[in-house]
C-alpha cells in the first residue's frame, strides 16, 4: 500500500464559482474585494456569468476531479480522505477545516487546481488557507504539492488534446494551423516576481507550450508555429498586463495570412468560465468576424493520467515530507526546467500588496 504518511488528508484548494443567478454578486465581491476592478469590468464579469444562468462550472469539475481522484486511490490502495475547500464560494476553506478538524485530521496535504508559479495561482491560495486556519480556530499543518505544469500527467493528455483539435479543424485549415496556447493574463509585475527567481510563470508556460507543440508534432508529422498568448485581462487600464490579447492576437495572425487556429488553454486545468467563455464565446466571436477557422482543445479535467500524476505527486510528496527523497525523484518532470520547491521559498510569488501570513512556505 503506497506510503502517504505523514498526512491524514488531502484537501483540494480552488476558486469557487457562483451555482445560481443569486450568487453571482456576492462572489464577485468575494473575488475582488480590496482589488481596484473597476465597476464596469465587474459588471462584464456578471454579464458572462448570467449568460451562463448564472452557473459557473468550477464547483462542478472539482466535484468531478474528486471523484475521479478517490477511485484512483480506491483502484490504487491509497487510504487518503479528499476534502475540498475554496477561496471565494462554498465550500469555503474555513468550513472544511473545521470539518477536517472534527474528523481528526492533524496535518494536510493542499493540492490547488492551478498548476503555475504565480501569486494568484500560489502564494494568494497559501495565504486563504493560513486566514482559514486563524478564521476556524483549527490547528493544522498544511503542506503543497509543488507545482506541476511539467509534469508527464499534465503534458501529455494535453498534447492529445490539441492534435485531436487540429484534426478537428475544417479542409484546408488543419493541413498547417498556428497552435495559439493561452493563459491567464498577469499584472506585469505579478509575472515578473513570480516564483523563486521571477519570471517563472511566462517560463513555466512557454515550456509547456514547447513541450505540447513537440508532442503534437509527434503524433500529426505536423511542424506547427506556436505562441502563447493571454485572456481574461481585468484590472484598471493603466495598470500593465501580459500581453498580446488572445483576440488581439487572432487579428493579427489572420492579417499575417494564418488558415487556421488551435486555441490550447494550458493555463487552466479544467474548462471553467475563463474557458467557456473568454474563449468559446469571445474568441469564437472575434474568429468568426474575421474569418479565421478555430478549434479548441480540452482541458485535462480528468483525465486518468492527469489524476494519476496528482496521486504521484501526493506520495511523492509524503515521502519528501518524510525526509526519504527529493522533490521530483518519484513523479518526475518533462522538458528543460527542474522541479519547482515543495516548500515555496522566502518571497516567491510576493504580495503585491503588503505581506500576509501563507502555509506551505519558508516564511
Ligand atoms: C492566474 C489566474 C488564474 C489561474 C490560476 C487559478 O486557477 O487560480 C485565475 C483563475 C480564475 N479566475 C477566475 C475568476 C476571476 N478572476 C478575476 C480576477 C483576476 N484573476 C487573476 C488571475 C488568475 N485567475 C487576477 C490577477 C485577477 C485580478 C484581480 C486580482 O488581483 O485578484 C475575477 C474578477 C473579475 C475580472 O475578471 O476582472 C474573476 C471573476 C476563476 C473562476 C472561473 C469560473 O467561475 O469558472 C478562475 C479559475
Ligand atoms: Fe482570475
Amino acid at each position: 500500500m503506497p506510503d502517504t504518511a505523514p498526512y491524514d488528508a488531502l484537501l483540494l484548494v480552488s476558486f469557487g464559482g457562483p451555482e445560481g443567478p443569486d450568487d453571482v454578486v456576492p462572489f464577485l465581491e468575494n473575488v475582488t474585494r480590496g482589488r481596484g476592478i473597476p465597476p464596469e469590468r465587474l459588471k462584464e464579469v456578471g454579464a458572462h456569468y448570467f449568460q451562463f444562468g448564472g452557473v459557473s462550472p468550477i464547483n462542478g469539475q472539482c466535484r468531478d476531479l474528486i471523484a475521479a481522484l478517490r477511485q484512483d486511490f480506491a483502484d490504487t490502495g491509497v487510504k487518503l480522505p479528499i476534502y475540498w475547500g475554496n477561496r471565494n464560494w462554498t465550500p469555503f476553506l474555513a468550513d472544511t477545516l473545521a470539518e477536517m478538524e472534527a474528523d481528526g485530521v492533524r496535518r494536510a496535504l493542499a493540492v490547488f487546481t492551478s498548476a503555475y508559479s504565480s501569486y494568484s495561482g500560489c502564494r494568494q491560495y497559501r495565504e486563504d488557507l493560513a486566514a482559514a486556519l486563524a478564521k476556524s480556530g483549527t490547528a493544522i499543518q498544511i503542506d503543497k504539492i509543488r507545482p506541476y505544469f511539467n509534469d508527464p500527467g499534465f503534458v501529455e493528455p494535453m498534447a492529445d488534446a490539441v492534435a485531436a483539435a487540429v484534426a478537428g479543424l475544417p479542409e484546408p485549415a488543419r493541413i498547417g494551423p498556428r497552435l495559439v496556447f493561452v493563459t491567464h493574463s498577469l499584472p506585469r509585475d505579478y509575472a515578473e516576481t513570480s516564483g523563486p527567481g521571477g519570471g517563472a510563470y511566462v517560463a513555466q508556460h512557454l515550456e509547456v507550450a514547447r513541450l505540447v507543440a513537440e508532442g503534437v508534432s509527434r503524433r500529426t508529422g505536423l511542424v506547427l508555429p506556436h505562441e502563447l498568448v493571454f485572456c481574461s485581462r481585468s484590472g484598471s487600464p493603466r495598470t500593465p498586463w501580459l500581453e498580446p490579447d488572445v483576440n488581439d492576437h487572432l487579428r493579427e495572425i489572420k492579417a499575417q495570412g494564418a488558415t487556421g487556429v488551435v486555441l490550447a488553454p494550458i493555463g487552466f486545468v479544467s474548462d471553467h468560465m475563463e474557458v467557456v467563455y473568454d474563449l468559446d464565446v469571445q474568441a469564437a466571436e472575434t474568429a468568426q468576424e474575421i474569418g479565421l477557422p478555430i478549434a479548441r482543445a480540452a482541458t485535462v479535467g480528468t483525465d486518468p493520467r492527469f489524476v494519476g500524476a496528482l496521486r504521484r505527486l501526493v506520495i511523492e510528496r509524503a515521502a519528501v515530507a518524510r525526509g526519504e527523497i527529493e522533490g521530483g525523484a518519484l513523479s518526475g518532470v518533462v522538458g528543460r526546467l527542474r522541479p519547482f520547491p515543495d516548500v515555496c521559498p522566502l518571497n516567491c510569488c510576493p504580495n503585491p500588496r503588503a505581506p500576509l501570513p501563507a502555509v506551505a512556505g519558508e516564511d
